[in-house]
């Protein structure tokens, strides 16, 4: 934390600035002025610009001299900085050099005569001076009246300036916590987080607010400078995490260096074609597998692409898994028939897991394709998920769907009950927050920005998707792990039927 070191220390130099030397340098400049003045009063003409000149020249010398002054601070100051700094933060204090970017804000401000605008480039603006050698005194004046308050008066306008209260750490690149403009969120900063991702040259800033952070006011500036989703193997992630109940699947990491578990509720993945879905659906029945073998867990696939889900036809890990629309509908009617309806009439209570009342599972591999079909609706197949989707919740009777697209035109009103999205790489921004909720592409959420996978970049970027869920709706970048073709198998054969 870099105020927390030297924030003492910049008070004391500003103290030293405002007071001592610098002000008897000035009062003995007055002095001598209106003596000039007095003098030249009673003096011929040409002792009058003689003493102009000469008091000309004096005025300059002072100002080089003063200049030379605050620049002999400013070092001081940086040095001081950096001492105290460490290497995390010595990058945002880099990073916080943009002054270009900052002028192209103000520039715009300006231009449009947006005041919203301008306050918060002004704010910006700020954030870079507090690291500018430069621009030292005003940053020590600044400083100083940002420990009192967080507004500064320029001309006849007081304006409300970020306070940096803290710079910490995360694995993905410095964070920089600073005081939010009243009234501020996410989007405020949309425009100014673009423009310095471009100028600063890191990957990606992301702003957020923490709940945490909103009770004082605070928002926080992640610069993404390294992207620490490297993709575990599947089999030593899997080896190491195990679910230790049904209801919690430890699934993924995310960029803190943490696992991500996912509470098991409705659950929907979406993502374009070779993002990873496959991937996420085994990761899930591997860690549902043991759980199935116990006897808590039954589980029902429906893959009307024959894709994901074909090889389980061999397999006892599914009580059933159906292909064609009419099978599928069948199951799913049965399900609500069978399970969710004698469940209803005899709890009354909420879901208790055990083996005679075990966890059930539909899982559907392209949504988004039985949707689309033309007997969707007519074979009651919609009427019935959406029973199960809306209900089931209650009686351990779960939906986990994967979908190429997340428009609302094909999912129509099947997302709303999805109490978990998976974002995987999704070919456009308008997806965003229809599938990651309202809100998400503000709060930095960028599926539509992941590269698309291939042989030629190793699959770097399969398997990266953004979470979220109704019980935690902070918004999570993960990566699944690697899930070979021979983990495939081994889940394949495991269990033969
Ligand atoms: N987490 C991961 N890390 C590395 N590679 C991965 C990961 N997940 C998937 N891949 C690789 O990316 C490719 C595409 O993955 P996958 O088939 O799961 O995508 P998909 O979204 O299901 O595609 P489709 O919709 O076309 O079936 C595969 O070669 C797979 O091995």
């Amino acid at each position: 934390m870099i105020e927390g070191s030297s924030g003492s220390r910049f008070m004391s130099w500003s103290k030293t600035l405002n007071s001592g030397r610098g002000r008897r340098t000035w009062s003995g400049v007055g002095s001598l002025g209106i003596a000039g003045l007095a003098v030249m009063a009673f003096s011929p003409m040409w002792l009058r610009i003689v003493l102009a000149l000469a008091a000309l020249l004096v005025a300059s010398a002072i100002a080089i001299s003063s200049h030379r002054e605050s620049l002999r601070i400013a070092r001081v100051i940086e040095e001081k900085l950096w001492e105290s700094a460490d290497s995390e933060s010595l990058r945002i204090v880099r990073i916080l050099r943009a002054p270009g970017a900052l002028n192209q804000h103000l520039f715009q401000a300006k231009l449009f005569h947006d005041e919203r605008l301008a306050a918060e480039a002004t704010a910006l603006k700020d954030l870079g001076k507090w690291a500018l050698g430069s621009e030292a005194i005003e940053r020590i004046e600044l400083f100083a009246e940002r420990r009192r308050t967080d507004t500064i008066r320029i001309g006849d306008k007081t304006r409300f300036v970020p306070k940096i209260v803290a710079i910490e750490r995360s694995a993905v690149g410095p964070v920089a916590l600073f005081t939010a403009i009243p009234g501020a969120t996410e989007n405020t900063y949309d425009f100014a987080s673009d423009v310095l991702e471009v100028s600063m040259r890191v990957q990606e800033i992301r702003v957020e607010q923490r709940p945490e952070d909103r009770a004082n006011g605070l928002m926080r500036m992640t610069f993404v400078v390294h992207d620490p989703l490297q993709a575990p193997s599947g089999s030593t992630f899997f080896e190491a995490h195990a679910a230790s109940t049904p209801l919690l699947l430890p699934l993924a990491i995310t960029e803190e260096g943490g696992v991500y578990s996912l509470p098991v509720h409705h659950t929907l993945i979406v993502g374009a074609t070779g993002s990873g879905k496959g991937g996420v659906i085994q990761s899930l029945l591997r860690q549902l597998a043991p759980w199935q073998r116990a006897g808590q867990v039954r589980l029902f696939g429906a893959d009307p692409k024959r894709a994901e889900l074909k090889g389980f036809e061999m397999s006892s890990l599914f009580d059933l898994v159906a292909f064609d629309v009419g099978t599928i509908a069948e199951m799913v009617e049965s399900l609500v028939n069978d399970v969710l309806r004698p469940r209803q009439r005899s709890s009354g209570r909420s879901f208790t897991l055990s083996s005679e009342n075990p966890l059930v599972v539909l899982v559907i591999d392209e949504l988004s394709s039985l949707a689309q079909d033309r007997n969707f609706a007519k074979s009651g197949l919609s009427e019935n998920l959406n029973l199960i989707l809306s209900q089931g919740r209650s009686d351990g009777v779960y939906v986990i769907a994967a979908s190429q697209v997340g428009h609302k035109e094909v999912l129509g009103g099947l997302r709303q009950h999805f109490a978990n999205r998976i974002a995987l790489r999704v070919d456009t921004a308008i997806e965003v927050d229809m599938i990651l909720g309202a809100g998400a592409l503000a709060c930095g959420a960028k599926p539509h920005e992941i590269p698309v996978a291939n042989d030629a970049n190793s699959y770097r970027t399969a398997g990266i998707a953004y979470v979220r869920s109704d019980e935690s709706p902070r918004l999570l970048r993960i990566r699944f792990p690697y899930t070979s073709d021979e983990d495939i198998q081994k889940l394949l054969q495991a269990d033969p039927r």
